[in-house]
């Protein structure tokens, strides 16, 4: 899909703990219907600026703004309700919960703000969406792990989000699943949703992102398309290190 206009600004975002930069004065900015890869090696801040964006945690200085909404000090769920929705690296549903009442829960608190039949309806599309037709009523204790991540996605989804922030998503999964999950976020890709992809895995990067922001040691080092940045050899020297 086309690419559109800049969604999401992230404007010299820095966070400090004690004595240590973690992110360190990093801009760029997000198109709708792009998918924007954020990579780096272990350490290299990428979890720290996703939870920033999210809210879990709040900036030492800088600014994010989606849409001329100020985020910066917003708080998680006010973030959630002004568009962005996210998975986490290690997956956190609701344990209590069936499986269809997980993708409720997404609706009901996120941007969209469903409600009644209207929102079971849409949870039940999404599940079948993901790959989870006929799971509702399970309790999420009897999913397999790759249904779980379906399934956080699913809970990311039903919020309807502006910007959708994939945080390793496809992490833990076999050969054979990972292949299913690629498909699976491509088909979002295909959809025309803006999406931040944190992500290890260099085929899902090379195949999904349209752009790369490359980050090390919190700072940012490259921009451009997936084949541009991992060919850089700044780029290769972060990630295999000074030896
Ligand atoms: N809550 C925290 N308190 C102190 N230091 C932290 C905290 N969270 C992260 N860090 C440090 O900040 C730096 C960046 O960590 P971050 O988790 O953002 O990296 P990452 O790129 O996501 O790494 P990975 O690929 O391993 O997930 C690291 O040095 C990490 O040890």
């Amino acid at each position: 899909m086309t690419q559109g206009q800049p969604i999401l600004h992230v404007e010299s975002l820095s966070k400090r703990f004690g004595g240590l930069v973690a992110v360190n004065n990093v801009s760029f900015q997000v198109l709708e219907h792009e998918v924007m890869g954020l990579i780096g090696p272990n350490g290299s801040g990428k979890s720290t600026t996703m939870n920033m964006i999210s809210g879990a945690l709040k900036p030492s200085s800088g600014a994010i703004i989606l849409k001329g909404q100020d985020l910066t000090r917003k708080k998680p769920h006010e973030i959630a309700r002004s568009g962005v929705s996210r998975t986490f690296q290690l997956v956190r549903i609701l344990p209590e919960l069936t499986v269809l009442e997980n993708v409720i829960a997404g609706g009901v608190f996120g941007h969209a703000r469903r409600w009644g039949k209207e929102v079971e309806t849409f949870a039940a599309e999404l599940l079948a969406r993901v790959g989870l037709e006929g799971q509702s009523g399970k309790p999420v204790s009897a999913l397999t792990y790759i249904d779980q991540k379906r399934l956080e996605l699913a809970r990311a989804l039903a919020s309807e989000p502006e910007v959708l922030l994939l945080d390793e998503w496809l992490a833990g999964l076999n050969p054979s699943e990972l292949t299913v999950g690629i498909d699976l976020i491509a088909s979002l890709r295909q959809e025309g949703r803006t999406i931040i992809l944190v992500e290890h895995v260099m085929d899902a990067i090379r195949s999904l992102c349209d752009r790369c922001l490359v980050i090390n040691s919190g700072a940012r080092i490259a921009e451009g398309t997936p084949e541009d940045v991992l060919s850089d050899p700044e780029v290769i020297r972060a990630y295999l290190g000074d030896g």
